[in-house]
């Protein structure tokens, strides 16, 4: 069917490739979730700033949570070393001190003495401590990376299936995922450092402040200097990566491209190599220029920065000196001041560091946060109604549905009953809504409009997880779980009590499955991945017959089989349906709904539903359809047409 709307963009008609994205479009739109951290970075200082400790508290929650003791030990270590480095600078001040005070030299240095044992002692605890600050963080920054890990899958384990539909959704997971849990992991080591140098600070500042008042504040202006170029820095290199996570993605998807194996065959066979590493290198190339200009920009910051903290420095020795000339400050206790200034102004930068690298840490934290927030209103919803154990009855009243991020409904007022014991056949052009009809009808999707009724219960309003327990779903692609073959169609129902293995039989003689099986190396227990070179891949009809042992294994009381033979040669076929068939007109306790294109398999349902996008046209037996007018009828018959030419050609 040719529309307007199918014809070429009129733009590239005379135009050659060269140049143009490969993917079709340049202008992929900016996620939400990236939006909103624009937003906070623009809101201004102390938005951006109120990340920080909401950072700290996240990940002091996940450290206490997993393991209590060992973050009071690390925070208690890590205090006592701070104290430990302080107390032995400012003991190496006294050294000088008594170096330094009047009287003959032996003297002197026999009074520096006391002071030079406690230098010795406070280097030793220090090299102490140091390994045990080593053990404790290494035991600590692990268990937190687990626990924060943990806590993203099980959101995201629990979330409903059709987030997975929303590509922003799946991108902050990935990005969540991966820079939210390093950075938490990060932060552990930085808490630490930020909790050590503020002790050695303090400890620092306050024997400055002791000897005059003046000296603490200037020491504080090269620290203020060193900071705001820091956090400067990490507020351009955040910008940045929300400015490139749409190419960011599209490098990943055409790397994918490139490399996958799902593509690779048609990959050579379209000789898409050369141009899939040219739009590779094409986005790489944009996203290195950017990154180098973020360089030179940070540069510049941190120049900028580094001079100012730099005349910070040279002012709080200039006050020094200015009390020395002045006599404000003894001759003796200028060895300890300028100790005390560089003590302080190590332990300064060590916390500007620690804080620049939590303040860092924190917008992908954010992200973190912000992936759990999705996750948890996402959250699959639980509710104390179950839906019916074998419904006879299920009903969709004026269902209209559309896809997530998409502005046109695919299914519009759908409104049909389906009932127990019947095979329905669902029948349409490619697009008109049939897969999303079967999802709907097992609740695995909620529409977006109208109900869905089995018997009485509004699965709105029932439990998913117990909607789920009662289906079966046959899928066209069926998962090809990494696990042994035997494996792979008893996961249709891993509680199911089969002892004498007699539903096992049924499901793979009925499915085809035991043909494969026969011809597996070590059979049923042959691992089935291509993940390992020692297993076993199979065809992709082959893995549809185990997709359909997996399915009547099950024992659902609602079946859908969507284009399950699609894969199957006729035999196999034939076989399938006959199952299908039995299983309904036998057990009269199953709903099926069957998804095909092979008109000829439909015959046989009990009743055909006609989609044309997305609204249902028409609906009877084979018979009644095929006596109408309507589009089934002509469906049929360029198919029956098909097979009559064919038989006259032979
Ligand atoms: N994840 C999705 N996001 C957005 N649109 C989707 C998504 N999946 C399907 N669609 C759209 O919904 C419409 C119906 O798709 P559906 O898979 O239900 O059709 P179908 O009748 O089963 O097609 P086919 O015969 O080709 O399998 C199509 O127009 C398709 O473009």
């Amino acid at each position: 069917m040719t529309t307007e709307t199918a014809d070429p963009p009129s733009h590239r008609e005379n135009s050659s490739s060269d140049g143009e994205p490969l993917i079709g479009i340049d202008n992929l739109a900016t996620p939400d979730w990236a939006l909103a951290g624009q937003r906070v970075l623009s809101a201004g200082w102390w938005q951006a700033v109120r990340s920080l400790p909401v950072a700290v508290a996240v990940v002091v929650r996940l450290a206490w949570r997993t393991a209590p003791w060992l973050t009071a030990l690390a925070a208690g270590v890590h205090v006592v070393s701070g104290g430990v480095t302080a107390f032995g600078l400012l003991a190496t001040a006294n050294v000088f001190a008594a170096l330094l005070s009047e009287g003959p030299t032996p003297a002197r240095v026999l009074d520096s003495f006391p002071a030079l044992m406690v230098v010795v002692a406070s280097y030793a605890a220090r090299a102490g401590l140091d390994s045990a600050v080593a053990a404790v963080e290494g035991t600590l920054r692990p268990r937190v990376a687990m626990a924060a890990d943990n806590e993203v899958t099980t959101a995201l384990v629990g979330v409903r299936l059709l987030a997975f539909e929303d590509a922003d959704f799946r991108e902050l997971a990935r990005k969540g995922e991966r820079f939210g849990v390093r950075s938490i992991e990060s932060s552990v080591s930085s808490i630490a450092d930020l909790l050590a140098s503020l002790v050695a600070l303090a400890a620092a500042v306050v024997t400055a402040a002791v000897l005059d008042p003046w000296l603490a504040p200037t020491l504080l202006l090269a620290a203020v200097a060193d900071g705001w170029a820091a956090a400067k820095v990490a507020k351009l290199r955040y910008r940045h990566f929300l400015r490139v996570v749409t190419r960011d993605l599209r490098k990943a998807v055409i790397e994918e491209a490139a490399t996958s194996r799902t593509l690779a065959l048609e990959r050579h066979a379209l000789t898409l190599q050369q141009p899939l590493l040219g739009e590779y290198r094409r986005i790489a190339a944009s996203l290195v220029r950017d990154e180098v200009r973020l360089a030179h920009r940070s540069t510049l910051v941190r120049l900028v920065g580094r001079a100012a903290a730099g005349v910070g420095t040279g002012a709080a020795y200039l006050v020094l000196g200015f009390l020395l000339y002045t006599g404000q400050l003894p001759l003796a206790l200028a060895g300890t001041a300028a100790l005390a200034m560089r003590t302080s102004a190590t332990a300064l930068s060590n916390t500007m560091n620690a804080i620049n690298f939590l303040y860092e840490d924190s917008f992908y934290i954010d992200i973190y946060l912000r992936l759990l927030g999705e996750a948890r209103r996402r959250r699959q919803s639980r509710s104390a109604i179950t839906a019916p154990a074998s419904p006879r009855r299920i009903r969709l009243e004026g269902v209209s549905f559309t896809y997530p991020g998409q502005d046109k409904p695919v299914l519009e007022n759908v409104t049909i009953t389906l009932h127990r014991g019947e095979i329905v056949a669902l029948v349409g052009e490619n697009g008109s809504g049939k897969s999303t009809l079967a999802k709907i009808l097992t609740g695995l999707y909620p529409p977006t409009e109208g109900t869905v009724f089995w018997d009485d219960t509004d699965l709105a309003t029932a439990d998913p997880a117990s909607i789920h327990s009662r289906i079966a779903v046959i899928a066209q692609d069926p998962a090809r779980w990494p696990m042994t073959a035997y494996r792979n169609i008893t996961v249709g129902r891993l509680d199911r009590r089969d002892p004498a293995h007699r539903a096992w039989h049924a499901a793979v003689s009925q499915s085809g499955a035991d043909e494969v099986l026969a011809a597996l190396p070590d059979g049923a227990d042959t691992l089935l991945s291509r993940h390992f070179n020692t297993a076993q891949d199979l065809s992709g009809g082959q893995w549809q017959r185990l997709g359909i042992a997996r399915g009547l294994y099950r024992d659902a009381p609602v079946l859908v089989a969507d284009e399950p033979t699609a894969a199957l040669d006729a035999k196999a076929e034939a076989r399938v349906f006959q199952a299908l068939g039995n299983a309904a007109t036998h057990g009269e306790d199953r709903i099926t709904v069957m998804i095909t294109h092979r008109l000829a398999n439909v015959r046989t349902a009990d009743r055909i539903l006609v989609l044309d996008q997305g609204r249902l046209v028409e609906h009877g037996t084979h018979e009644q359809l095929l006596a109408g007018t309507g589009p089934y009828r002509e469906l049929y018959r360029i198919q029956a047409g098909a097979y009559q030419a064919g038989n006259a050609g032979a």
